[in-house]
């Protein structure tokens, strides 16, 4: 690149960088938002907390009479009746817009992740279709188990035989990742069983890429990220080399196993795709990619919190092991080392239990739509269009309008009415988003989160190291257990169950 174009692109840069000081800087003028949203949040204040984005919000959120404020970076909500208005009653008012689209889209293309109106209805249409099926829910289980009696449980079987401390959130995303790639394309990249080389190098840029990319929702505006993309210099270099990994994977695997479709296709995910209509190869790639990065840590992020906080509470341990040994002593052939669909379905108090801890720690905790047209709230306030606006999870999880005085407290049993687990509003627990582009993979994430959670309970005694300590969230893109969950394992005395 020659001097001219340097300092063509280095003018608007330092305006830009002006103006951000300026905006910083400015005294605030009064309020211009009628009844509702308080104005808060300053740029200086964003860059002052946003090493507490989350809790920061929450509090700005949980001091505003309507549950919303309008802060430097948009609006942001905890209101239920905001959230069901953004999310279904004027879903075509809040795409999730160009800015996040653009900023995925050399990683995740246009699949269904990262798209929105008639591209994102289409892939919508027929993933309903099989995400709903009975055959994709045995398929996943299979594969859990599989996974779990195979994989997982001789590791923790080694680690409590040599006394070992594992970290438990990486072995738990291993198994996730390696089992959304079974569900979606039906390969093992084997992140659990020792990885095969194509399998790790796949694995790590998929991990690397997904962290580079978020770091371009930093920048406050999309031309740094792009100029530096522009130049190939820093993140952006890296994240293109990343990427190419990943799509060359990707691509193997759909052309592989659109050759392999004369034999029968399989009950995989992208094999309903091919079976379905002619897509082209890269439709199938982004869709494919889409789906390992929705089913990945979003699992195994809530059974680390979900191990960690039973640790505390041994009297949901307690009544969580009574209900594995009430579910098994139904069972009349002896029980093996994992669970069927219809015992993972019996279990109400566990379901109640992680139910518990997405509340408190839902692992997409802030989601953010864009707002194609001037729009009012419910609650008075004003949205113009182009501007962000967000809903976090992770503030209604914890607003005492919402969940009463206790709202900080782990306490299954809000999700019970006579032992069986009650479904709450979906706009006031929008952990899974809500509306019409609600989270396909619900079903599922239960069904693996219940079998890991009864198979590795059952067979082991879980010790949290520290587990008094208080564990601080780690927010990129999904909400994980900061520095990672410490455990020791102990095997407890078989009772009537097989050995894996
Ligand atoms: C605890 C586990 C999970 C949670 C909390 C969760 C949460 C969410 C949320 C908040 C969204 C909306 C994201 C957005 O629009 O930006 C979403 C979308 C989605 N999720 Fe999940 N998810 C989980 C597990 C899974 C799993 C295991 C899969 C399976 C592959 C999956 C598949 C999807 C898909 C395909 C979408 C896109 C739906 C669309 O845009 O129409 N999710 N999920």
């Amino acid at each position: 690149m020659d001097l001219s174009s340097v300092l063509y692109l280095a003018l608007p840069l330092s305006v830009l960088a002006l103006t951000i000081l300026y905006l910083s800087h400015r005294r605030p003028g009064p309020a211009k938002q009628p009844n509702s949203a308080a104005r808060a949040g300053s740029f200086y204040e964003l860059m002052k907390n946003s090493h507490r984005i989350l809790d920061w919000t929450a509090e700005l959120l949980a001091a505003s009479p309507t549950g919303t404020v309008t802060t430097f970076m948009g609006v942001v909500t905890s209101n239920p009746s905001n959230v069901e208005h953004i999310l279904k009653n004027r879903f075509d008012n809040y795409p999730k817009g160009d800015r996040s689209t653009t900023i995925l889209a050399d990683f995740l293309g246009r699949g269904i992740f990262n798209s929105d109106g008639d591209h994102w209805k289409l892939q919508r249409k027929t993933a309903s279709l099989e995400f709903n099926t009975k055959t994709i829910r045995t398929f996943v289980l299979h594969n859990i188990r599989r996974e779990v009696a195979g994989c997982l449980l001789p590791i923790l079987a080694a680690a409590a035989a040599a006394g070992e401390v594992l970290d438990l959130q990486d072995l738990l995303e291993r198994l996730a990742f390696d089992n959304v790639c079974k569900v979606a394309f039906n390969e093992d990249p084997g992140r659990l069983a020792g990885d095969t080389d194509q399998g790790r190098e796949f694995a790590n840029a998929f991990e690397e890429a997904t962290n580079l990319v978020v770091q371009r929702y930093r920048h406050p505006f999309l031309f740094s990220w792009k100029l530096q993309r522009f130049l190939g210099i820093g993140s952006e270099k890296l994240l293109k080399e990343k990427i190419a990994t990943v799509h060359r994977f990707a691509m193997r695997v759909v052309r592989a196993k659109k050759r392999a479709e004369a034999r029968g296709l399989g009950d995989d995910l992208l094999s309903r795709f091919i079976a379905e209509a002619d897509y082209s190869d890269e439709f199938l790639r982004d869709i494919i990619i889409s789906f390992v990065l929705a089913g990945r840590d979003t699992t195994s992020a809530t059974l680390t919190w979900f191990f960690w906080l039973i640790s505390t509470r041994p009297d949901v341990k307690n009544r969580i092991m009574d209900e594995i040994r009430s579910v098994r002593s139904k069972k009349q052939k002896p029980a093996e080392a994992t669970f069927t669909l219809d015992e993972v379905r019996n279990m109400d108090y566990l379901h109640a239990a992680l139910s518990e801890t997405l509340r408190l720690y839902p692992p997409v905790p802030l989601q953010t739509r864009e707002c194609a047209a001037d729009d009012v709230l419910p609650d008075g306030t004003k949205v113009s269009k182009g501007r962000p606006v967000m809903y976090s999870s992770f503030a209604m999880g914890r607003t005492e309008r919402i969940w009463g005085k206790d709202c900080r407290e782990f306490k299954p049993e809000r999700w019970l009415e006579n032992g069986v687990f009650q479904p709450k509003n979906p706009f006031r627990f929008p952990v899974f988003h809500a509306g019409p582009r609600m989270c396909l993979g619900k079903d599922m994430a239960y069904i693996q989160m219940k079998a890991v959670a009864a198979t590795v309970m059952e067979r082991f005694e879980v010790e949290v190291v520290d587990r008094e300590k208080e564990r601080e969230p780690d927010f990129t893109m999904i909400l994980r257990v900061k520095g990672g969950l410490p455990v020791r394992v102990r095997e407890r005395p078989a009772e009537g169950v097989l050995a894996a």
